[in-house]
């Protein structure tokens, strides 16, 4: 024998209950099998709201009976098109729901008793539906009012069941009867004066845990419309996956603290009778859903995450509390007269702390106050303090493995991702291991946790990019093509995008093809917004991109740091403004362990930061560093030939990109300056922009034009200036190049004539090249060449930044 519960979504539309009928079917069932059913969808609450709007006068309960008669018809309108004879029998239910409705209304009272007689419609009238729709199959089946096999008390709302009486009846009733199929309406039982009673919360599947375990049923399905017990609620977590095992214990604790899919305390009878539940997704029936039982099975060392939100902390505490005989019986006598349930406690010589529900605070606040009254007035108490807004995430722990490392694990994945933890407790069992948090914290703690536990890739990577300029548009669709590649490893996501005049975020994520249009349809960008918003989403594994070129921007990578927010830049300001700045920005990074990369800063894509990092760590010293570092400048003196103008030159350059958004900061020598500014700090040098020495090249009013067109402007005056520079070079075989240096503790840039004996000679385009003579590369110097310039390199070198940064 095994017994079926199909829910209220499982029967909530005629394709549904189609579905179910499919299932069945499908079951190639050799044994008997007992049905219990759910109402259709929301049929529960609509019932209760006719209720009670009749109890208050309130003559729209007629429109909610109306919507119930609708939903119920047209379900058999799609399912039975042809013949509708038992149309009249479910018409009579709802009849007598009018009828019932009416004297409420008119009597003006509406006991326990009547909300069950009205409560008991929903699955009196889906049970009779589901039994006309599986006879259509050919199936033998009965339909039997449960009414009549469970047995309980009066406590109308939530009866208690006679459970031995209630099993007699329902294995004398499947003794005599020989039908294959039983279909039976879920929730509702009968007093012994033979009146409906409902079972409470969860209902349904008491009673199918009744007919199951006085049947001793050899497995108890219960289909639902996911996939079995989650990990943790997919809502939040959308690597969450079906756990496939499931022992009793676990599926009660997951429950208790959160998971919603069964709730347990109903299935205590099957529980007790060892039978094996099995949790199925009506939608998705080839899925193998969650078997909970007791039989050994191969499991991470965690099971699931759950969280209990809106959690309120309250906190008894007093130095004088170790004196007070029979505090803690005291405190559980107020609690337990208030039915206020416990879901965290922990305790010291002089303290306590309660995790409750929120709704429940006041009440007990008082109650406790008043409980302990003397002692706070004597002062060896204080009144309860009362904490809000908090969570409570638990570790379900597998019940066979040890805990000690997992709770470290959990511990050590909280803090460093900024997530505060009020307090942590084991459960009793040693298994579990709780933390309060904050409630503005728990997605994230939710992710991270189960990223921690359970996910192997891709890992999901949550991106907020200012500046869509040249490089950051380049970098969108290099996240765009990529992803295909990307998704074994990271799953990246964009979150929020802005330049300097629009700013535009999307939870779910941004479809980067379309950045243009959604950033268009964006709020005004201000910067200050920007980031509290980035805060306010709290995501785990965020990440901010800095692709723009100002300073206002560089001065919120702290703020980022502090809430556990990594940085990755190609924007050169911050790291090369005051030496006490960038030491600042390194030391938060590393204190609240967030990644902070800015490869691109030298070099566009090529490997100069972290080669130069690599020999440091490496215990290597370096002597002497000599490189060409603007591609731009590189580029315009290869390209500043006989028939082309030097302005000309320098547009082709900023048409290429290679340029600073202002072509000045490169002519100027400023960039280059920077960029060995950066190196020689990296190095471990504590040198500002002021000691490099230079040499500029670029006559100082071009430097001082108003704005960029004059700039052109006036380089164009400045032509047979440039023009000589090229033929005194050409003249002596040589080449010019803007070289930079650093030696000794001492830095210059300057523009140089080099012959081909240097190494630097060849080098074409746009390249960078940069020449480490250390301790160990002193004779033959360590030299990386390639493409420094341009927003295709720079974005690859962003996006292998943001690759790293997700290890
Ligand atoms: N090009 C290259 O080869 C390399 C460039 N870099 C660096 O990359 C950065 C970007 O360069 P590039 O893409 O060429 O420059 P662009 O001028 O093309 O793009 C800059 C972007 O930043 C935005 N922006 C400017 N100020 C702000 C602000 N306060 N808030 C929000 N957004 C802002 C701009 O907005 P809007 O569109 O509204 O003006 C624009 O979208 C620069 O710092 C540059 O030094 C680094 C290595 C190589
Ligand atoms: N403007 C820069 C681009 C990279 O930083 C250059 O010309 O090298």
């Amino acid at each position: 024998m095994k017994v079926l519960k199909f829910g209220g979504t499982s029967v909530g539309n005629p394709h549904a209950i189609e579905q179910v009928c499919d299932i069945i079917k499908n079951n190639n069932l050799q044994d008997r099998c007992a049905i219990i059913v759910s109402a259709v969808g929301n049929t529960t609450d609509m019932l209760v709201k006719c209720g009670q709007l009749a109890y208050h006068k309130n003559e729209k309960y007629r429109y909610f009976i109306e919507e119930i008669e609708i939903q119920h018809l047209n379900i058999i309108r799609a399912l039975f098109p042809s013949q509708s004879n038992f149309i009249s029998s479910i018409k009579k239910r709802l009849n007598f729901l009018e009828i019932f409705c009416d004297s409420i209304f008119h009597v003006m009272e509406l006991s326990k008793r009547s909300l069950d007689r009205i409560m008991s419609l929903g699955e009196l009238i889906s049970s009779y539906l589901f039994y006309e729709k599986i006879k259509e199959y050919g199936f033998k089946t009965i339909w039997k009012d449960s009414q009549e096999l469970i047995v309980t008390d009066e406590r109308y709302g939530c009866a208690q069941v006679d459970i031995i009486k209630s099993y007699k009846k329902i294995q004398y009733f499947f003794s005599i009867e020989s039908a294959p199929y039983a279909i039976l309406p879920g929730f509702i039982a009968s007093s012994p004066r033979k009146e409906v009673t409902t079972l409470g919360r969860g209902g349904s599947d008491y009673s199918a845990a009744i007919i199951a375990a006085a049947l001793k049923a050899e497995v108890l399905e219960i289909w639902t419309d996911v996939s079995g017990i989650m990990t943790a609620d997919p809502r939040i977590v959308l690597q969450a996956f079906p756990i496939e095992n499931l022992f009793y214990e676990e599926a009660i604790e997951l429950s208790n603290l959160g998971a919603k899919v069964i709730y347990p305390p109903t299935l205590h009878p099957v529980i007790e009778k060892q039978i094996p539940i099995l949790v199925k997704n009506t939608f998705s029936p080839s899925e193998k859903g969650t078997r909970i039982n007791n039989a050994p099975c191969f499991k991470h060392s965690v099971t699931g995450i759950s969280v209990k939100k809106n959690m309120t902390m309250i906190t008894l505490k007093g130095i004088g509390m170790i004196n007070i005989l029979n505090y803690l019986k005291r405190l559980f006598t107020v609690l337990s007269r208030e039915k206020i349930q416990v879901l965290f406690f922990s305790t010291s010589e002089h303290s306590i702390l309660l995790g409750i529900e929120e709704s429940e605070v006041m009440q007990i606040k008082n109650s406790i106050n008043n409980e302990f009254s003397q002692e706070i007035d004597k002062k060896y108490l204080f009144p309860v303090l009362v904490e809000q807004d908090l969570s409570i995430i638990t570790v379900i722990g597998d019940k066979t493995k040890n805990m000690h490392r997992t709770s470290a694990r959990m511990f050590i994945t909280l803090s460093k991702n900024n997530i505060y933890i009020r307090d942590l407790a084991y459960n009793v069992s040693k298994k579990n291991m709780s933390a309060v948090i904050k409630n503005s914290d728990f997605k994230k703690a939710l992710n991270v946790l189960h990223e921690t536990f359970f996910e192997i890739p891709p890992k999901p990577i949550n991106l907020f990019v200012a500046g869509i300029g040249k490089v950051g548009r380049k970098l969108l669709e290099h996240i765009s093509i990529q992803k295909t590649y990307l998704i074994k490893e990271l799953q990246i996501q964009v979150m929020g995008l802005c330049n300097s005049k629009t700013m535009y975020f999307e939870e779910q994520g941004i479809d980067v093809k379309n950045w243009k249009k959604n950033l268009e349809s964006g709020n005004r960008m201000r910067l200050h917004r920007f980031i509290e918003k980035i805060h306010l989403m709290n995501m785990h594994n965020s990440i901010f991109i800095d692709a723009t070129d100002s300073q206002d921007v560089a001065r919120t990578y702290d703020k980022l740091f502090v809430k556990g927010i990594g940085v990755i830049t190609c924007n050169k300001i911050a790291c090369s403004s005051s030496y006490k700045d960038y030491k600042n920005l390194k030391k938060i990074a590393r204190y609240f362990k967030v990644p902070f990369f800015l490869e691109t800063n030298v070099g566009a894509g090529l490997p100069i930061i972290s080669t130069l990092n690599d020999l440091l760590n490496s215990g290597d010293k370096i002597h002497l560093i000599e490189a060409v570092l603007s591609g731009s400048i590189n580029f315009i003196f290869n390209h500043f030939k006989s028939g082309r103008t030097f302005s000309e030159t320098v547009r082709e350059a900023q048409k290429r990109g290679y340029t600073e958004p202002d072509p000045r900061i490169d002519l100027s020598g400023i960039d280059v300056m920077r960029k060995i500014l950066i190196l020689v700090r990296e190095c471990g040098d504590s040198m500002e922009l002021s000691q490099i020495r230079q040499k500029p090249f670029l006559p100082e009013e071009c430097v001082k034009a108003n704005n960029v067109e004059s700039f052109y402007e006036k380089l164009s005056q400045y032509e047979n200036y440039f023009g000589r520079l090229r033929e005194e070079a050409k003249n002596k075989g040589k080449k010019l190049r803007f070289m930079a240096k650093y030696e000794k503790g001492n830095a210059n840039v300057e523009l140089k004539s080099i012959g081909p004996e240097h190494p630097f000679y060849q080098l074409e385009g746009d390249d960078n090249i940069i020449l480490y003579k250390t301790q160990r590369y002193y004779e033959q110097p360590l030299i990386i060449k390639g493409a420094g310039a341009g927003a295709e390199v720079t974005a690859s070198g962003i996006l292998s930044d943001i690759i790293k940064a997700s290890r």
